[in-house]
């Protein structure tokens, strides 16, 4: 049987991944639709190629340029220009998977309308769970849609947890999240008010996006993915715990009540999460290399604590201080996060003043119940006004704290 899928972010780094997977099974998948922002020219050999229904660029100038494009070369894409575009091709009746690779808070809404329908949905973009974490998961727990991580620690966490979610309250102690600890683990914290963007996204172990790869270096990333495992998993902030595993083999792990721990390893290659939700439950050839344990040389792990923390990686205990605040306070962290590595790479703020950013926007900002997509919209987009005020004081500032 041959499923169809639309990719939401199919330009990007888990959007091409995602295409490399399905290319290698044509029997079983077919892709519906396909979505970008700015890359014209790859979306045009990625229509080529798929020959999908339907692509949506996110504005009017890039989706008229694609339109040209497609008609020069006879493909049979229509580009959908309507105002829900992103959330239509998530949601339509032909759709049985999305695959939600858009970056940042702007993958919330059409994530929500594929939950919504009911699809199967397999979630890279955490920052959808970090914004709308709670109506997120009602809104999958109601339409009856099968949510599936993609994060690779997640993605993990999953294959380590046991098939019933209703045993997973009696039998799991905590989940532990591992971290590479980015470009700069061995790095002396002061000189990081020193770091180009270049370095900041030279991440040692996967090939990503510039923003994850700056949320990486910061250890944002896993502040955001504690968050993400919140959700996903139910667990409280205090069964939740990060270490560092410099190599990135141990993707993460479960510890259960009677102290066995169930780990998921492999080579870092997205290929393979990205499998494992298509498949699921079934399991796919990914591409991606095998570990060769006869050639490893080493697995180790370190405590956050032996690396200077809070200096190098001040972020981190923001996920539990936002998980422990008011509800909507992890959708202004996101929002904040957003502003200050949009401007850390555009080259408007330092490295090390991104946590400033962040951590005066919350202290600036408390957020009310928010239990609804325009409320949490309003939210993200308050929380962005005030983290540019944050970014303005911070600009003119010789000092890491603004
Ligand atoms: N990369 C990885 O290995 C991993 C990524 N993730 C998560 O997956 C998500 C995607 O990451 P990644 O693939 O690295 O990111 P990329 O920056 O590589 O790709 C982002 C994709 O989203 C599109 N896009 C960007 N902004 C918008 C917008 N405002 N509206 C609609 N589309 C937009 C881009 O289009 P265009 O390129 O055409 O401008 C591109 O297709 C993130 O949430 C990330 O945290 C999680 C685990 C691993
Ligand atoms: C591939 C993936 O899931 C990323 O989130 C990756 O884990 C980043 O690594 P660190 O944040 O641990 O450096
Ligand atoms: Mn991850």
């Amino acid at each position: 049987m041959t499923h169809t899928i639309t990719v939401l972010g199919s330009t990007g780094s888990i959007g091409t991944n995602t295409l490399d997977v399905v290319a290698r099974h044509p029997d079983r998948y077919a892709v519906f639709a396909l979505s970008a922002s700015t890359q014209v020219d790859a979306m045009l050999s990625q229509c080529a190629r798929f020959r999908p229904r339907y692509a949506v660029m996110a504005s009017a100038v890039h989706a008229r340029a694609l339109r040209e494009r497609i008609a020069a070369e006879g493909l049979p894409t229509e580009v959908v220009d309507r105002p829900d575009a992103l959330e239509w091709i998530s949601a339509h009746d032909e759709v049985d998977m999305v695959m939600a690779a858009i970056v940042g808070a702007a993958g919330l809404a059409p994530s929500l309308a594929a939950a919504r329908a009911g699809k199967r949905l397999l979630l890279a973009n955490k920052e959808a769970l970090v914004v709308g974490g709670d109506l997120f998961m009602r809104t999958v727990r109601a339409s009856g849609a099968t949510l599936l991580p993609i994060d690779s620690e997640h993605s993990a966490i999953f294959q380590s947890l046991p098939e019933d979610p209703a045993t997973w309250p009696n039998r799991v102690e905590k989940i532990i999240l591992t971290a590479s600890g980015g470009p700069f683990r061995t790095r002396s914290p002061e000189t990081l008010r020193d770091v180009t963007p270049a370095q900041a996204c030279a991440h040692p172990n996967w090939s990503m996006g510039r923003k994850i790869s700056v949320d990486s270096a910061t250890m944002m990333n896993k502040a955001l993915e504690v968050i993400e495992a919140r959700y996903l998993f139910g667990v409280g902030p205090e069964q939740l715990d990060v270490v560092i595993h410099p190599q990135s083999i141990v993707h993460s792990m479960v510890q259960y009540r009677d102290t066995s721990v169930v780990a998921q390893l492999g080579t870092p290659d997205m290929r393979v999460p990205i499998a494992y939700g298509l498949a699921w439950p079934e399991r796919i050839a990914s591409g991606a290399n095998p570990l060769d344990f006869h050639a490893l040389s080493a697995m180790t792990f370190e405590a956050i604590s032996d690396h200077r923390h809070p200096e190098r990686y001040p972020g981190l205990s923001l996920a539990w201080q936002a998980l422990r605040a008011p509800e909507g306070t992890t959708a202004v962290l996101n929002a904040a996060n957003e502003v200050a590595v949009e401007q850390f790479l555009a080259g408007g703020l330092r490295f090390d003043q991104i946590h400033a950013v962040n951590l005066a926007t919350l202290e600036a900002l408390q957020p009310s119940k928010v239990d609804s997509l325009p409320a949490l919209l309003d939210l993200d987009a308050q929380a962005r006004r005030v983290a540019w005020e944050q970014v303005r004081r911070c600009a003119s500032s010789e000092r890491v704290s603004c």
